[in-house]
């Protein structure tokens, strides 16, 4: 869930008190007021401030889950790259909700940072923002993480693709350590619910009490492996790691050619599997296609139960575009939900990055969701999306599949064998790509854009008077996004 980038250029003194680390702020909040504009950084970043930083990571604060996901969706990749910039040690931004009260509260936020010279903040290495999420561990700080409270079972939308995962993983959190089960391994495609599931099961266990969960991505494990390592304290890293009931590791992928860390997880697995304890691993593939991870954990991995969600269907995007819009309380029509589900198909963080943003700008210009609006605020993300139909390719299946000849889609033909063909490109044009109306009228022959608004209006129209035709049409869209 953090952000990082690699290089390496300044770093941190060890003895620093915070000004330093006060004054790369100021110079990040001013670079970034410069790139996003006054009105931009007034809204979305004024309210950021200084966390804790611990080892290789710094923590920024912010009031509110919303606008914590906004800033992460939004700004995430250049903040992380504008600390870097400034300090090199600094290779991770994690983003959490503060609390009132927190040790490491917020002192220096982006807004006072910005109008005025700071005093110095107190930057103590404390308890994380979300602390009470973590689970009981002797010596706490050390090895646990935060557990994220957005994701629940409650919350997980379930469909054909991921509900064996999601019966293995609330079988975990009812009867962890159970045979058959340790470990448990989840394993699919990249923002497809590991991480969600994962969450999902600790809050499940913490909530049921006296257990003590530790969960971390395979990265932060490596790093705080080093940091052992570093300050010689290597066995209290392991106890902490062994004196757990239930270790989640996420992302273990990147323990690919990490050999050192890759022999104590190992150890640690074994050590606690041995002792009855539960293990959850997540990973991009199944274990027998991590190669580069050692043979001997490998198998390992998979003498549990090892569970795959598979890429979403189109029912299962909808399913959760719906919860989730019904969740933020703004009404998103079922066209721009559809719209959506057929646009952004392999990734539900981008998918839910979308409407998010939908809602953002809703709630901001108090205006309704509506598909043309979508179009226009989702304009970058559709067009990244939008390789595969080209205008093209529209125009010749569509000839096709009318028996009419290519050059008509650009004719001054008025027939209407001709011109309904056309019409249905045009509407098909403006469906599975984002060009605006009047790149679609260039490329129709030079017409004008209302010629292009007219054509969609007319389909549409159509499609809802005439279910031969609407299937005609739909059949065409298919065979264009396979
Ligand atoms: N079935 C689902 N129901 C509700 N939300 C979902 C579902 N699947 C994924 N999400 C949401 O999509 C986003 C990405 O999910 P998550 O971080 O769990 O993916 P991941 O598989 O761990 O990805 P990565 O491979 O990048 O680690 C999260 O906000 C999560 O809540």
């Amino acid at each position: 869930m953090s952000i990082g980038v690699d290089d390496d250029k300044n770093t941190l003194a060890p003895d620093d008190d915070g000004k330093a680390l006060e004054k790369s702020w100021l110079r990040i909040c001013s670079r970034l007021k410069g790139e996003v504009g006054e009105v931009e950084y007034h809204t979305w970043l004024t309210k950021i401030a200084l966390g804790p930083v611990d080892g290789n990571e710094i923590t920024l604060l912010l009031p509110t889950r919303f606008l914590r996901d906004w800033v992460r969706s939004q700004y995430g990749d250049r903040l992380s790259e504008l600390w870097n910039q400034e300090v090199s040690s600094i290779r991770h931004v994690e983003l959490q909700v503060a609390r009132p009260g927190d040790p490491a509260a917020p002192v220096i936020t982006s807004e006072v940072a910005a109008v005025s010279a700071p005093t110095p903040a107190p930057l103590s290495p404390g308890l994380p923002a979300d602390a009470d999420d973590i689970g009981r561990l002797e010596n706490k700080n050390d090895i646990a993480a935060t557990l994220d409270t957005r994701f629940s079972f409650d919350n997980f939308v379930v469909g054909k693709p991921n509900e064996f995962a999601y019966a293995c993983a609330r079988r975990v959190a009812e009867k962890p350590s159970s045979v058959g089960f340790n470990p448990l391994f989840l394993y699919g495609g990249v923002g497809l619910g590991k991480t969600h599931l994962m969450h999902a099961i600790g809050a499940e266990l913490l909530q049921r009490g006296n257990v003590s969960v530790a969960y971390m991505s395979a990265e932060k494990f490596m790093y705080r492996f080093i940091a052992a390592i570093r300050s010689q304290s290597t066995m209290e890293f392991k106890e902490q790691l062994r004196s757990v009931d239930v270790l989640m590791i996420d992302d273990l992928q990147f323990l690919i050619g990490k050999d050192n860390t890759q022999e104590e997880f190992f150890h640690t697995f074994n050590a606690l599997v041995d002792a009855g304890r539960q293990i959850i691993v997540s990973a991009d593939k199944s274990p027998s296609d991590l190669s580069g991870l050692e043979d001997r954990l490998r198998t390992r991995l998979g003498c549990g139960m090892v569970a795959d969600i598979h890429a979403t269907t189109f029912e299962l995007r909808i399913s959760i575009l719906e919860a989730k819009a019904a969740a933020s309380g703004v009404i998103v029509p079922a066209k721009v939900l559809e719209f959506l589900a057929h646009k952004i198909t392999t990734n539900v963080r981008e998918l839910e990055g979308a409407l998010n943003r939908l809602i953002a700008h809703a709630n901001l210009f108090g205006r309704p969701v509506t598909l043309e609006a979508t179009q226009d605020v989702l304009h970058d993300i559709l067009k990244a999306h939008d390789r595969r139909v080209t205008i093209e390719e529209i125009q010749k299946k569509v000839s096709e599949h009318w028996n009419i000849r290519l050059t008509d889609m650009s004719s001054a033909r008025r027939a209407r064998a001709v011109a309904r063909p056309r019409q249905v490109a045009m509407y098909l044009a403006k469906q599975l790509t984002s060009r605006s109306l009047p790149e679609i009228g260039r490329k129709f022959g030079n017409r004008d854009h209302t010629t292009v608004m007219h054509a969609v209006a007319r389909v549409a129209e159509l499609m809802e008077r005439d279910a031969a035709f609407a299937e005609d049409v739909e059949l065409m869209r298919r065979m264009l996004e396979n």
